[in-house]
C-alpha cells in the first residue's frame, strides 16, 4: 500500500499519523475492527498534534489474516467513514509491529517487559475477560484460563500474557505501566484490574510482585464509543473508488466518535485530548450511560430485529414495534438506574442514538450486534433489572431482551428463529445446549438457561423476573415476536 500511495503521489501529510515514529510505546491486544477505527485513529491524530514514541504493537488473537494483510501494507490501512452527509476515507499509519497471541507468546511477554512500552490497550471483547456470570470474578474454571494456569504452561490468553509479561517486567526493570481496557465493560478499568489480580493470585505470583502490581500498574476506567461494523467487499470498493488503490484490511465506521478516559497513566500517554478524547473524573457515569442506553438498546434492537428477519440495525430500528420497545427500554428500564454525568441531557442523547441507529449507509448488521449475547447482556441487564425490581417495578423490556436473546441464540426445541438469528455467534452455545438438552417445554428451557450460571444469582433468584422471561419466550414461540413486544409495551406503559 505504501508503494501504491507513493505511485499515486498521495500527499503523505494527509495520512493520519504521518509523524508517527518507528518506536513503539503501546501494545494492543485484540487487533479487531474497533481498535483500528478508534484508539488507533485517536493515537495517530494525537501524534500529529504532539509527536511522541507511541507507535503501536498490534496483537491478533489466533488468526494471521489481519496481521498478514497489514504487514504487506507496511501497517497502513484505511478507515472508511460512512455517514449520510459525510463520507470520507482516511489512511492510518500508527502500527509498527504485528504479533499473534496463539503463536508469538515469548515475543509478547518480552514486549510487555520492555520499559519502552508504557501502555497496554485492550479490545478483546467481553468474552476475552473470562468473567464468571454468577460472581463477576475471573472464571478460573474456563478452559482457556485453566490451560494458562496449568504448571509450566505458555499462556495464550490476554490476561495470562499480561500477567506473565508484567512478571518479567517487574523482575527486569519494574518500570510502571498502564493497562487501558477499551471494551464495553462495566467499570472497565476496575474490572480489568480485578481480573488481572485474580489471575496473578491464581498463578501463585509472589507477594512482592502483587504489591508492585498494586502500586505501579494503573487501570484507568474508560468509555469508548464509535459504531464499527465488520468490513465487507463493499468497504474495499469504497477505498478503491476514493483512493484508487487496493486495501486488504480497511475498516468502516460511523462519523460519531467518543472516548472518555480517567487520567490515571503511570508512565505517560499520547496527547489523546488533541484528537477529541475527554479526560474526566466522571468516567464511570459516562460508561453507564453508554453501556445501558446505547449497548442495552442495541441488544434489544438486535434480538427483536433478528426474530423479525431484519438484516441490519437500521432496518430493525425502522420497524415501529422495535423503535417503541427500544424507547421504552431506555426511558423506563435503563435511565432510572443511571446516575447521570453533570450537565448531561438524556433526551438529547437518546435522540442521537436513534439517529445513529438509523444510519443506512453504515448498514451495521443485526447479527454482529446480537453476537456474544451471554457475555454482553451480563454487562447490560442485571443491575438495571435488579434496580427496577427493588423499586417494585417489573422491567418489561429487560425481560423481553433476555427472552428474545434466548429465542435467537439458544432457541427452544422446534422453534426456528430464522437466518439472521442463526448468524449470531453465542460463545456459550455448547454449555447452554447441554444445559437445555432435557427440557420438554419452553419454561424448562428458559429456566435451564437462567440456572446455567450466565447471570448473577441475585437476578436469577427473582421469581417474578424469571416468570416474565419465561412468559415472553412462550409468546415469541407461540405468537411471534411482534405479539410479545406488543404485550411488553402495553405493560411497560402502565408501570
Ligand atoms: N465494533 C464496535 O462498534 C465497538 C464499539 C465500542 C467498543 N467495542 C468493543 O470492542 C470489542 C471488539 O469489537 P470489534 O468490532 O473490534 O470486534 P472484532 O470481532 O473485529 O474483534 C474482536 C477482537 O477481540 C479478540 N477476541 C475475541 N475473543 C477473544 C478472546 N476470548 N480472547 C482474546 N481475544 C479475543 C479477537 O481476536 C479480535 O481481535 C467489542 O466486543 C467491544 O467490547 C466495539
Ligand atoms: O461491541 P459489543 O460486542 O460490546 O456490542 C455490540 C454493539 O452494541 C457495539 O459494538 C456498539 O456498536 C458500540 O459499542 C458503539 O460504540
Amino acid at each position: 500500500m505504501t508503494e501504491q500511495l507513493n505511485r499515486l503521489n498521495v500527499n503523505r501529510e494527509a495520512i493520519l499519523g504521518a509523524s508517527a515514529p518507528e518506536r513503539t510505546g503501546i501494545i494492543h491486544f485484540g487487533l479487531g475492527n474497533f481498535h483500528r477505527a478508534h484508539a488507533a485513529v485517536n493515537t495517530a491524530l494525537a501524534m500529529a498534534a504532539e509527536p511522541g514514541d507511541w507507535g503501536i504493537v498490534g496483537i491478533a488473537n489466533r488468526s494471521r489474516k489481519v496481521t498478514s494483510a497489514l504487514e504487506a501494507q507496511d501497517g497502513l490501512y484505511s478507515v472508511v467513514t460512512l455517514d449520510p452527509e459525510a463520507e470520507h476515507v482516511d489512511v492510518v499509519d500508527v502500527h509498527r509491529r504485528f504479533l499473534v497471541a496463539a503463536e508469538d507468546g515469548p515475543a509478547i511477554i518480552e514486549a510487555v517487559a520492555d520499559p519502552a512500552h508504557k501502555i497496554i490497550t485492550l479490545t478483546i471483547s467481553e468474552n476475552g475477560y473470562h468473567l464468571d456470570g454468577r460472581t463477576g470474578k475471573l472464571d478460573v474454571e474456563s478452559p482457556d484460563i485453566k490451560a494458562d494456569l496449568a504448571e509450566g504452561a505458555e499462556p495464550t490468553t490476554p490476561l495470562g500474557q499480561i500477567v506473565a509479561g508484567l512478571t518479567a517486567r517487574f523482575a527486569a526493570n519494574a518500570a510502571p505501566m498502564t493497562v487501558l481496557s477499551c471494551d464495553n465493560l462495566l467499570s472497565a478499568g476496575n474490572t480489568t484490574r480485578a481480573a488481572v489480580l485474580q489471575f496473578a493470585e491464581a498463578a501463585h505470583s509472589s507477594d512482592e510482585f502483587l504489591a508492585w502490581l498494586d502500586g505501579h500498574v494503573t487501570f484507568p476506567n474508560a468509555m469508548v464509543d464509535r459504531i464499527v461494523p465488520a468490513p465487507t467487499e463493499g468497504t474495499k470498493a469504497e477505498v478503491e473508488e476514493a483512493l484508487g488503490l487496493h486495501d486488504e484490511a480497511p475498516v468502516p465506521a460511523e462519523l460519531f466518535t467518543m472516548w472518555v478516559i480517567e487520567d490515571k497513566f503511570a508512565a505517560g500517554r499520547p496527547k489523546w485530548e488533541a484528537a477529541g478524547a475527554i479526560f474526566s473524573d466522571e468516567v464511570e457515569k459516562y460508561e453507564l450511560v453508554k453501556l445501558r442506553l446505547l449497548n442495552g438498546g442495541h441488544s434489544l434492537i438486535a434480538y427483536l430485529g433478528g426474530l423479525d428477519r431484519q438484516e441490519t440495525i437500521p432496518d430493525s430500528r425502522a420497524q415501529q414495534f422495535i423503535a417503541d420497545a427500544t424507547r421504552q427500554a431506555l426511558e423506563v428500564d435503563y435511565l432510572p438506574s443511571i446516575d447521570l454525568p453533570a450537565n448531561f441531557d438524556p433526551q438529547e442523547y437518546i435522540d442521537s442514538l436513534f439517529r445513529r441507529w438509523s444510519n443506512t449507509v453504515l448498514g451495521d448488521k443485526t447479527s454482529r450486534v446480537g453476537s456474544d449475547g451471554s457475555t454482553k447482556l451480563l454487562q447490560r441487564v442485571p443491575i438495571p433489572a435488579l434496580t427496577a425490581l427493588a423499586q417494585g417495578r417489573m422491567p418489561e423490556q429487560l425481560a423481553l431482551t433476555v427472552s428474545a436473546w434466548m429465542c435467537c441464540c439458544i432457541p427452544p426445541r422446534g422453534f426456528e428463529p430464522g437466518p439472521i438469528a442463526d448468524a449470531m455467534i453465542e460463545p456459550k452455545a455448547d454449555l447452554l445446549k447441554a444445559a437445555t438438552a432435557q427440557a420438554t417445554s419452553v419454561r424448562e428451557h428458559v429456566e435451564a438457561i437462567l440456572d446455567s450460571g450466565v447471570f448473577p444469582d441475585d437476578l436469577v433468584g427473582q421469581q417474578a423476573f424469571r416468570d416474565r422471561v419465561v412468559e415472553y419466550a412462550e409468546m415469541i414461540v407461540a405468537d411471534g415476536v411482534r405479539e410479545a413486544a406488543a404485550v411488553a409495551l402495553k405493560r411497560g406503559a402502565q408501570a
